[in-house]
């Protein structure tokens, strides 16, 4: 696989930006990147519009609005997202069982009724930016992270989901419990030339990707980087090295 190859399959780039213009400048600089995330900053600032940008450019949309709430609301929430034709969206695990199993019948539906394919579901099984301390001793979670992150995972199967969105720490474990069917997406990925800022639980891309992600998602060491395209390049070079 030639360089930039495994990075424009299996990249995503988190346009976490505060309006359209600043999306647009960003996408149309990064053109070698084929798959782009659309989360709750960008969507709440410009509505579906973002989505139609990214179509028209022929690039695949993961929508991270991170649904949670009651079933009846997470599943009217779903069948609406799953209408306009995107590849991923995100639920959090925490909503419980009712809620995934719902959302996962009502995105098929949204996505019947508009007659586009259906949306992969996938849950948050902890954020990337809780550490084991925190969740210890602020969400007052009695199981060791990665066992946390497992179960998180295992009832998001359970249920019917797609796969989840895990930290790279805890990739390989999931891979090995939940197998080769089952989406593991992992934001908290660095380049080790990148800040980690507030994430917690973070991998260099290479690391990530060998120890079992499907995709790994991208914000900031790209986005805020003086040279965004540069800061691309670099982390094709990072995963030619593997592919
Ligand atoms: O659902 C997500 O994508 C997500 C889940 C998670 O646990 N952690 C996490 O960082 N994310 C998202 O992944 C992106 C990571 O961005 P950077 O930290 O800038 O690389 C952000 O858009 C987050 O909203």
């Amino acid at each position: 696989m030639g360089s930039g190859e495994l990075a424009q399959k299996r990249v995503i780039v988190a346009l976490d930006v505060p309006d359209e213009e600043t999306a647009i400048a960003l996408v149309d600089r990064l053109e070698d990147v084929t798959f782009f995330k659309v989360g709750l900053e960008l969507f709440t600032s410009t509505g579906p519009k973002i989505l139609e940008m990214l179509k028209s450019r022929q690039k695949r949309i993961f929508l991270d609005l991170k649904f949670d709430d009651i079933p009846n609301t997470v599943a009217g929430a779903c069948r609406s997202a799953a209408r306009y034709g995107v590849d991923l969206l995100t639920i959090h695990a925490t909503c419980g069982r009712e809620a995934l199993k719902a959302a996962t019948e009502a995105a098929q539906v949204g996505a019947a009724q508009a007659g586009v394919k259906p949306p992969k579901l996938i849950a948050i099984t902890l954020l990337t930016s809780i550490s084991a301390r925190q969740l210890a001793f602020d969400l007052k979670i009695p199981l060791e992270l990665p066992e946390y992150a497992l179960q998180m995972a295992l009832m998001a199967q359970e249920s019917g989901l797609d796969g989840v969105v895990c930290s790279p720490q805890e990739v390989a474990q999931l891979r090995q419990t939940c197998g080769d069917d089952f989406l593991l997406v992992c934001p908290g990925v660095r380049p080790t030339w990148a800040d980690t800022a507030d994430q917690k639980r973070s991998l260099t891309p290479a690391q990530a990707m060998i120890a079992g992600a499907d995709y790994l998602v991208i914000g900031r060491p790209i986005t805020t980087a003086a040279d965004p395209e540069l800061a691309w390049n670099r982390i094709c070079e990072d995963l030619s090295a593997i592919a």
